[in-house]
């Protein structure tokens, strides 16, 4: 069950901490689809047996693109602002490593307001692999930490985790749909307390509790 213990909190324009802001619609599909690809690639490259020449070739590809590419950086710390299905604004770090929007290396994990918390669905490839055929257990955490930490931003205020507890119940198998849950608990002041849990088939195979500590809005 799910207990406010607080109102929930306008959340706070991290222009306010001197953070540059995107709206999602702004980011362009080119860049969009230039992520999609680069994903793809990661997991290419970490699994080919093309032959050294189209290696050599593609090194070179790949180098020339980098140049090309490494223009007019973002500033670090540049957020996202995105508008839930129910109207929620939320704000991300654009290159979040599990849902950020031009991240090439995050799933990337969506999450959505359901009743009692958020949810999301990712499909994990070998990028993300542990054991063989399975998720790697940091990720796992990953996942968790992004679920538990994004439900605490938007039902209270955005806030950083102080303690994270994984508990893996069963593998987390890649290539499959999985289901990621965050939810609030209770609010003791500055202190969230959070849980969450991944299902794959509707079997949970990890959950997680964590206590977030909401950061302090300036004045
Ligand atoms: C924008 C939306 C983004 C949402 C998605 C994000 C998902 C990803 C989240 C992350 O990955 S965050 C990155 C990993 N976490 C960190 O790097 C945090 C590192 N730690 C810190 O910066 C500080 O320790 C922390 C901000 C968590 C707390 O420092 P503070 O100086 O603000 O807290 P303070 O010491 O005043 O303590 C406030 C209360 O929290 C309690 N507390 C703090 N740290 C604790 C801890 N580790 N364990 C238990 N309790 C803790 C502390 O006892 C106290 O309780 P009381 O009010 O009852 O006295």
């Amino acid at each position: 069950m799910t207990v406010h213990t607080q109102p929930v909190a306008e959340a706070p324009d991290p222009r306010s901490f001197g953070l540059p802001v995107v709206e999602d619609g702004s980011i362009p599909a080119e860049l969009r689809s230039l992520v999609s690809r680069v994903h793809d690639l990661i997991d290419v490259v970490a699994n080919t047996g093309a032959d050294r020449e189209t290696l050599a070739e593609a090194a070179a590809v790949v180098e020339d693109l980098t140049g090309r590419l490494d223009v007019d950086r973002r500033q670090i710390g540049t957020m996202v602002e995105r508008t839930m299905s129910d109207g929620t604004t939320e704000y991300g770090t654009i290159t979040n490593i599990v849902s950020g929007d031009t991240s090439p290396v995050a799933p990337p994990l969506f999450l959505e307001r359901v009743p009692g918390g958020l949810r999301g669905e990712v499909t994990l490839n070998t990028i993300y692999q542990g054991p063989p055929g399975l998720a790697h257990g940091g990720w796992v955490a990953a996942l968790l930490d992004q679920a538990v930490g994004s439900a605490s931003a938007v039902e209270t205020s955005p806030g950083l985790t102080a303690k994270l507890e994984v508990n893996y119940r069963r593998p987390t198998p890649l290539f499959t749909p999985l289901e990621v849950i965050g939810r609030v608990d209770r609010t003791e002041g500055r202190k969230v307390f959070v849980s969450g849990e991944i299902r794959a088939h509707g079997e949970v195979t990890a959950e997680a509790t964590a206590l977030m500590i909401r950061v302090q809005i300036p004045e």
